[in-house]
């Protein structure tokens, strides 16, 4: 299971660097408690791995990181920052060192609840520069599978990346869509319940839409007409539910679901869980055969 926590739930958005405890308290006890006993600490190598799933586990930036890029006029990719100058690797290192805080302490808080988490940095680890990103990409797979086969939980993150001469803001979303073919079930945990008809932060009247099918080129195939805008958070350089919706669609449109459920929620439990009844609220995204 590829699960990606986002940065508007463990941290708090709109003030810099600010940790949410009780969202990441939830996240790490209740990954502690689905996770198969191989990733546990104090568990023996013999335990049945196929009777809970093996995760990898991915966070956005929020507070740390968002805030660094901004100030730096650093792009999501895939767009790169034209306007090269001295700041922007500045931009780069500081945008870095404010996001890798925040997965030392998500990995901290995990090894606390008994998960054996390892933090891994993608852009310089398996990723070197996104315009190579394919090439690099089979890397990472590779990375992750022998954390995986280690005993380890990785705990990748959004970050920040060389693009060309230039350099790039990679969100967690797209990471997760590069790795989304070592996992049958994706599942996006975020600060609202799903995918609703428009922000459902600005239209209270907006309706949560329950599964959206998609087909094989990852066009919709119910005539649902969804507003993704961009991040309601003022701060986001990656492009908020829609760059989610768009790393969603395509892969589901491989043949992978993907759920989307709010952090912290008795749903999102459930859906951890691999639970699937009617009462769970969120957002199932799948390709219709
Ligand atoms: N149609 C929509 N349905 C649901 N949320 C929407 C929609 N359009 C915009 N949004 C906004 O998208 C936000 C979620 O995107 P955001 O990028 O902030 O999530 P995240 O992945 O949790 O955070 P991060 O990008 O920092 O990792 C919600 O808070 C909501 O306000
Ligand atoms: C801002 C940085 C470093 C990563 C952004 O990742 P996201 O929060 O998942 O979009």
């Amino acid at each position: 299971m590829l699960i990606k926590i986002g940065g508007s739930s463990v941290t708090v958005k709109d003030q810099k660097e600010t940790f949410n405890e009780t969202i990441v308290k939830w996240f790490t006890e209740t990954i502690a408690d689905v996770v198969s006993p191989f990733y546990r600490i104090g568990d023996t190598h013999d335990c049945a791995l196929h009777e809970k799933p093996a995760v990898i586990l991915v966070h956005g930036a929020g507070s740390f990181g968002h805030h660094t890029a901004k100030e730096f006029h650093m792009k999501g990719y895939p767009h790169n920052n034209s306007e090269l100058n001295s700041n922007t690797m500045e931009g780069l290192a500081q945008t870095r060192f404010s996001v890798q805080k925040l997965n030392q302490r998500i990995v901290a808080e995990l090894l606390a609840v008994g998960v054996k988490a390892v933090g891994i940095s993608p852009c310089f680890g398996g990723l070197r520069n996104l315009d190579q990103f394919h090439e690099h990409q089979s890397w990472l797979i590779d990375i992750i599978r022998e954390t995986l086969g280690a005993g380890l939980v990785p705990v990748l993150h959004g970050d920040a990346c060389l693009y060309g001469s230039s350099a790039a803001i990679l969100s967690g979303d797209t990471l997760v869509e590069m790795c989304s073919s070592l996992a049958n079930q994706i599942v996006f945990l975020t600060d609202v319940d799903g995918v609703f008809q428009s922000d459902p932060k600005t239209n209270p009247a907006a309706r949560c839409i329950p599964s959206i099918p998609v087909d094989s080129e990852g066009n919709l195939v119910s005539s649902h007409v969804i507003q993704a805008t961009e991040s309601s958070h003022s701060h986001d350089v990656t492009g908020g539910l829609k760059t989610k919706l768009a790393a969603a669609i395509a892969i589901a449109a491989s043949g992978r679901p993907v759920t989307i459920a709010k952090s912290g929620s008795m749903s999102a439990q459930q859906v951890l869980r691999g639970e699937v009844g009617e009462d769970v609220r969120c957002t199932r995204i799948f390709r219709q055969e």
